[in-house]
């Protein structure tokens, strides 16, 4: 078995692949004080609970955009799996050829999602991940990675809403029925979340007049990408387990 990590700002999505087949995932948060010895025993936990066995894992991969955590994982994979695990960055092959000014600065996870979404479904793409932040990335016919956008993520957003002004609620994200709203909770809902399809579909428009072809595909993927999906006029597809099957590849490409 495989155990792949794709560590995020807000949760940490750990999947279990039994050769091309992700048997198992489970989201846990992103806690930057918790040791090696806690991620192991509530990743025990989580095995046990569905009867499968820590001690079968033969490789760990991970993937994160919060460096505070990755020694905590990589001792966890160290002394739990005795594996030394594979961190996706410099030095390791994606088959993605980075057009960033520094190829480092890029987020780990956009990578790996661009590797899926590349093997999955060609270039040219846009692949959206709904995290933390909104990442939009543009991946051209060739298999590059062009680069993209940084949004302030939805979730991110709202609560700033609700810590800044006073008189506002924090809200749920649910879709009102109108934006002419009669209520503070609707009209803070409406603004959320229509606005935010605004600014996906404005983003991927521009992407793709900066893509100049008229076939790209727009795959969205991150914890609240269904809640768009809906309102945007631009994503084709939402792809829950892009990231994950991003690791699996990559691991593919650099098991000794
Ligand atoms: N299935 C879900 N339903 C509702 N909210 C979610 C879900 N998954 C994640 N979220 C929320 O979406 C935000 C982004 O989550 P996630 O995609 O896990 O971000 P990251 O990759 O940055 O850790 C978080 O605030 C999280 O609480
Ligand atoms: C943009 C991100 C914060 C997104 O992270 P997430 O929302 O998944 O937690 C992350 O990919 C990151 O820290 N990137 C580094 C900067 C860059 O990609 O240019
Ligand atoms: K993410």
């Amino acid at each position: 078995m495989l155990l792949v990590f794709d560590v995020g700002n807000t949760n940490i999505v750990v999947g279990v692949y039994k050769d091309k087949k992700l048997i198992k995932d489970w989201r846990i948060s992103t806690d930057k004080d918790k040791t090696s010895d806690e991620y192991g025993m509530l990743i025990k936990q989580l095995f046990i609970y569905e009867g499968l066995d820590l001690n079968l894992v033969e490789d760990v991969i991970i993937s994160s955009v919060v460096p505070n955590v990755m020694h905590s994982l990589e001792n966890f994979s160290l002394k739990y799996c005795k594996k030394e695990p594979i961190v996706v960055g410099p030095g390791i092959k994606t088959g993605i050829n980075i057009k960033y000014d520094n190829p480092k600065q890029v987020g780990a996870d956009r990578i790996v999602n661009a590797v899926a979404a590349y093997d999955k479904y060609k270039g040219p793409i846009i692949v959206v991940d709904f995290g933390t932040a909104t990442t939009f990335c543009a991946i051209s016919k060739k298999g590059e990675y062009l680069g993209g956008t940084i949004a302030p993520g939805i979730k991110i957003s709202s609560e700033a809403l609700f810590q800044k002004a006073s008189k506002l609620p924090r809200v749920e994200l649910v879709k009102p029925d109108m934006v002419i709203c009669k209520n503070t909770v609707s009209a803070m809902q409406a603004g959320i979340i229509y606005g935010y399809a605004g600014l996906v579909d404005n983003i991927v428009e521009l992407m793709k007049k900066e893509l100049k072809s008229s076939n790209v595909k727009v795959i969205a993927t991150g914890g609240l990408a269904s809640l768009i999906y809906t309102e945007s006029k631009t994503i084709d597809h939402v792809d829950k387990y892009l990231t994950l099957e991003g690791l699996r590849l990559i691991y593919e490409m650099n098991r000794e």
